[in-house]
This record gives structure tokens, C-alpha cells and sequence, in this order.
């Protein structure tokens, strides 16, 4: 195992990350996630003993790396960089021929087996046919395959790859993902430092997510949540499972904090009416909040993925009067209220009925015209609906 023990870094006087600990597994993919310039090459430097920690150690199958010579330690473990060494204009098939380093002696006399594990890695990375090319010569996708196949030429237990889909198109960024994938389950162990949280979230089997100084660690749905995200990216996200994979997948909100931001918007919906509200006013800056919603409805599921404030009850059961109270204290503090064109029916009959104790401008009701068709209540919806127009409540815009 690959260990990092109670890491503690910073250059200079400043502080970068205290009390790391992280073991890296064979047979496991890891990922390392997080903001720009939060410390991840920095910790898989550390890891990889290029940088020595202020604190803490790190051990690998049990011996502190930094006390091992430097062929020793290139046999267990092969690192990456994320912006490979000044560019010397070597041939592919030499480049990756450097891999094979640990196993030559002082004369650097090239064995079959070199020769045989060289050819294999330039075949993995779908470099056949480039050996003789030089890295001048190659695009930054091609380049970057190529140091990644001299790492699989070291042979070692160890891989740790800093950023490795960089300049790959999207489709060799799943290919060179599958490869450090398959690697894993032959029983090396593969840490790679990733931008991308959709592609982390498929592929990784642990992932390490930087958060003010700390790893935040476990699955990809223990990690990946709303909250988690916010607080290491400090941005918010929808963050959804995704229906078939059942992983979650992220996608960035870009917020608009120019009209006004930050206000608070409560949202009446249920039965999946109210997500595209709730995604409109989130983009448009606003805090949200939602309810009375029964756990599980699919307006529940989206408000949890955009972090709202919800009010809920369990599946089912009807609005009870301590979730009404509730209600009323959100629907207070609101600045807005949008009622989503939902069904009301007597178990949701209260969501409506709260209305009428907040301040009707700042009530938008979605398509209010059509109250009567989604009323089941006997026309009581229909009547509060029509009073609150009458008392200054709008429609609301949308399409
Ligand atoms: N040699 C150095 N001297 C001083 N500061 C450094 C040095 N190397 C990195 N830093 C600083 O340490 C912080 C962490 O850098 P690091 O490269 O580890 O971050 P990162 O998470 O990998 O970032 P990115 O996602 O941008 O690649 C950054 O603020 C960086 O400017």
C-alpha cells in the first residue's frame, strides 16, 4: 500500500494543506479532485517522493519513500507529471524507452524484456506506427500518450498521473480513463489527479476531494454531493444521479449575481412541476426553498441536487400542521413566491392555502387561468387562486 500519514505542506510560511492522510490501494482507481491551486500536484508529489512533506510520512509497502534510492523506487512506482519535463526532441520509442531506466544497468544495455515491455506500452496508448516520430513532431494529445506509455513501461505497482487526459479530445480522455481502469484491475494501483468530476465520478472506484485544507473521502456519491462541491469549489452545482448509471453527474450553475443575487425565492410545487422554476430562479441568483413536498417526489429530488431549503413530509402523507407552520415561517422570510402549475388535491391543499397569509405582490402563479383544470379541491384552489389576483398576485412568465 501507498500511504500518505498525517501529510502537512505549505511553501514558504503559508500553509497549504495539514493533516492529509490518504492510502493508495492495488486494484484500485483513486482519484484526486478539487479547485485550482488547492494543493493536488503538490500531494502527488509528496506522494510520489519529489517533494518532502513538512509533516507526516509516506510509506510505500511499508518503507518511507524517502529513504529509498531512486531505482528502487522507480520500480514501484511510476509518476506522471502534468507538464512534462523541457521538451528534448527523443524519439517516441526512446522516451518511452526511459521507462525501462530502473531495470538497466550502469551501461544502460537494452534487454528483450525492455524491449518487449516498450513495444507493449506504445500498442496500449495506440501509439504503434509512431515510434520513430519525435515529440516536437507529435500533437499535445500524442505527447501526452506517450508519457503515459513510459509510465506503463516502468512496470511498477504504483501509477500516479497528474492530470492525464489534458489535451486529449473527449473520447481519448475515456479511452486513456479505460486504460487506468483495466490497469487497476490487474492489481496496480492508479492515483491520477482529475479535473473533470463527471468523468472521476464514472471511472473512479475512491475519490480524494480537496476542501479548505482536507480530503473529503469515499465513493463518488458520498463525494459528489451539492454540499460538498460548494464547499471545496465554493460555486453550486446540480448535481443529479444519473437514471441508467445511478452516479452522480454534475453540472456547474452559472449564477448570475448581477440582478440583484441572493434572493429568496420559495417555490410551491410537487410531481415534477416546479424543477424548471427552481432551475430558472437558482440561475437567475436566487436562494431557494421549496415545500411542502412529500421525500422522494421528483420536485424533492431536484431541490436536494440545487441545495435548496425544502420543507417536507414523508412519502405520502399529508401536510401536517408542524410542516405548515414551517411553511408559513419560510413563506415569510421570502422575497418571492412562484406557484408551479401543480395539481392540488386535498393533500396539498394547505401549500395553497398558506398563501393567503403572505403579501399577494410578491405571489407569481404559473398559467393561473388554468387553476379550475388541476384543481381538485372543488373549486376552493380555483377561489384562492382568483382572490390573490384580485389582491395584487401575478402571473408568472413562463413559457
Ligand atoms: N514551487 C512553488 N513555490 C511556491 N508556491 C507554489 C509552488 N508550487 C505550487 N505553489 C502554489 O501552491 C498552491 C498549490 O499548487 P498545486 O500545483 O499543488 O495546486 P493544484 O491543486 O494542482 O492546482 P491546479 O488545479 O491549478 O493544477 C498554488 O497556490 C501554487 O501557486
Amino acid at each position: 500500500m501507498l500511504k500518505g500519514i498525517n501529510l502537512v505542506f505549505g511553501y514558504g510560511s503559508a500553509k497549504l494543506f495539514a493533516g492529509i492522510n490518504i492510502e493508495v490501494l492495488p486494484g484500485t482507481f483513486s482519484v484526486i479532485l478539487g479547485p485550482n491551486g488547492a494543493g493536488k500536484t503538490t500531494l502527488l508529489k509528496i506522494l510520489a517522493g519529489f517533494l518532502k512533506p513538512k509533516n507526516g510520512t509516506v510509506e510505500i509497502k511499508g518503507k518511507e519513500i524517502l529513504k529509498l534510492p531512486a531505482k528502487a523506487r522507480a520500480k514501484l512506482l511510476a509518476y506522471v507529471p502534468q507538464e512534462p519535463e523541457t521538451l528534448r526532441d527523443y524519439t517516441v520509442w526512446d522516451t518511452v524507452m526511459m521507462g525501462r531506466y530502473p531495470y538497466q544497468g550502469v551501461l544502460g544495455l537494452e534487454t528483450k524484456a525492455d524491449f518487449k515491455a516498450v513495444k507493449k506500452a506504445i500498442e496500449t496508448v495506440g501509439l504503434s506506427g509512431y515510434e520513430e516520430r519525435t515529440l516536437l513532431t507529435l500533437s499535445g494529445g500524442e505527447r501526452q500518450r506517450v508519457y503515459i506509455a513510459r509510465a506503463l513501461a516502468q512496470e511498477a505497482d504504483y501509477i500516479l498521473l497528474d492530470e492525464p487526459t489534458n489535451h486529449l479530445d473527449l473520447f481519448y480522455q475515456v479511452k486513456i480513463l479505460s486504460l487506468l481502469k483495466n490497469l487497476a484491475a490487474q492489481g496496480i494501483a492508479v492515483l491520477a489527479v482529475l479535473h473533470d468530476l463527471n468523468l472521476a465520478s464514472f471511472f473512479a472506484d475512491k475519490l480524494y476531494l480537496f476542501s479548505e485544507g482536507k480530503l473529503i473521502t469515499g465513493e463518488a456519491k458520498e463525494v459528489l454531493t451539492f454540499e460538498n462541491i460548494y464547499k471545496a469549489y465554493s460555486e453550486p452545482a446540480l448535481v443529479v444521479n444519473h437514471p441508467v448509471l445511478g452516479i452522480p453527474q454534475i453540472l456547474p450553475l452559472i449564477i448570475n449575481k448581477v440582478n440583484g443575487g441572493e434572493k429568496k425565492v420559495h417555490i410551491i410545487g410537487g410531481g415534477g412541476m416546479a424543477g424548471r422554476i427552481m432551475l430558472l430562479e437558482r440561475k437567475l441568483g436566487a436562494q431557494i426553498s421549496t415545500g411542502v413536498l412529500n421525500k422522494s417526489d421528483s420536485d424533492w429530488q431536484t431541490a436536494k441536487a440545487l441545495g435548496a431549503e425544502i420543507v417536507e413530509e414523508e412519502p405520502f402523507s399529508p401536510i401536517s400542521l408542524e410542516s405548515y407552520q414551517r411553511l408559513l415561517e419560510v413563506l415569510q422570510k421570502a422575497d418571492k413566491v412562484v406557484v408551479a402549475p401543480v395539481p392540488i388535491g386535498p393533500g396539498n391543499l394547505k401549500n395553497i392555502e398558506a398563501l393567503l397569509e403572505v403579501c399577494p405582490e410578491k405571489i407569481y402563479i404559473v398559467k393561473p387561468k388554468e387553476m379550475d383544470k388541476r384543481d381538485y379541491t372543488g373549486g376552493r384552489a380555483t377561489f384562492i387562486v382568483n382572490s390573490l389576483l384580485k389582491a395584487g398576485a401575478k402571473e408568472y412568465p413562463l413559457a
